[in-house]
């Protein structure tokens, strides 16, 4: 299985993602988590990262493609992998491209277009990923950088839903239920039984 978790903040990736990944038993990959952790290891990454993810900006693409590239190649990541937060911009997107012809998770890909990978995207209204954000309580969900990040998703990531729509690799499902519903419905549309 190789899926790409797309959708705004809020939306229940991360939920999903290692729902699914201990189901599947596959890993769960968050780039999110993999900055976070920086951050608090103050590595040099962590440091260049923290003012944009404290203020709901992007890191710059060049600060995640070695990342990515690095955790790609582990050993874990070769039988399959979820997503989660990455690609998040049509360059990032252009990168994971080219990366999917050379690790070994990319299943022999000669072009992303090639790859079986599936692109979820969870919809769910911004008036409920406002109240989800704010009851989770990480340190960016406070009501202003969830603004913040509301818009640069739409600016920046929402794109890809076409990217990926154009490729016939576009899965789109309804976020807006319990956790129980969406997981449900994911497993039956990403097992092609919908
Ligand atoms: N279907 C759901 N119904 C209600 N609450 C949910 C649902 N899915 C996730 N949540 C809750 O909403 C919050 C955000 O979920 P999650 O962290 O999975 O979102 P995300 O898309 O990964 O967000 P981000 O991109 O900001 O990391 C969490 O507190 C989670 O428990
Ligand atoms: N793919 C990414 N590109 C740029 N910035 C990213 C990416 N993934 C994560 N970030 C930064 O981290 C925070 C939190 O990410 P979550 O996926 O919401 O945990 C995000 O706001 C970016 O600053």
């Amino acid at each position: 299985m190789q899926l790409i978790f797309m959708g705004p903040p809020g939306a229940g990736k991360g939920t999903q993602a290692q729902l699914l990944a201990d189901l599947w038993k596959i890993p769960h990959i968050s780039t999110g988590d993999i900055l976070r952790a920086c951050v608090v290891a103050k590595t040099p990454l962590g440091e260049k990262a923290k003012a944009y993810m404290d203020a709901g900006e992007l890191v710059p693409d060049g600060l995640l493609m070695d990342i990515v590239q690095e955790r790609m190649n582990q050993p874990d990541a070769k039988a399959g992998w979820i997503l989660d937060g990455f690609p998040r911009t049509v360059p990032q997107a252009a990168f994971f491209d080219t990366l999917l012809c050379d690790v070994p998770g990319g299943g022999g890909a000669k072009s992303g277009k090639d790859c079986a990978l599936r692109a979820v995207n969870l919809d769910v209204p911004d008036n409920v990923l406002v109240t989800r954000l704010l009851s989770r309580g990480r340190q960016d969900d406070n009501e202003q950088t969830i603004r913040r990040r509301l818009q640069v998703y739409r600016e920046q990531t929402e794109p890809l839903i076409e990217f990926y729509r154009d490729r016939e690799q576009l899965v789109a499902v309804d976020g807006d239920r319990s956790m129980q519903e969406v997981t449900a419905q994911l497993q039956q549309v990403l097992s092609g039984n919908s």
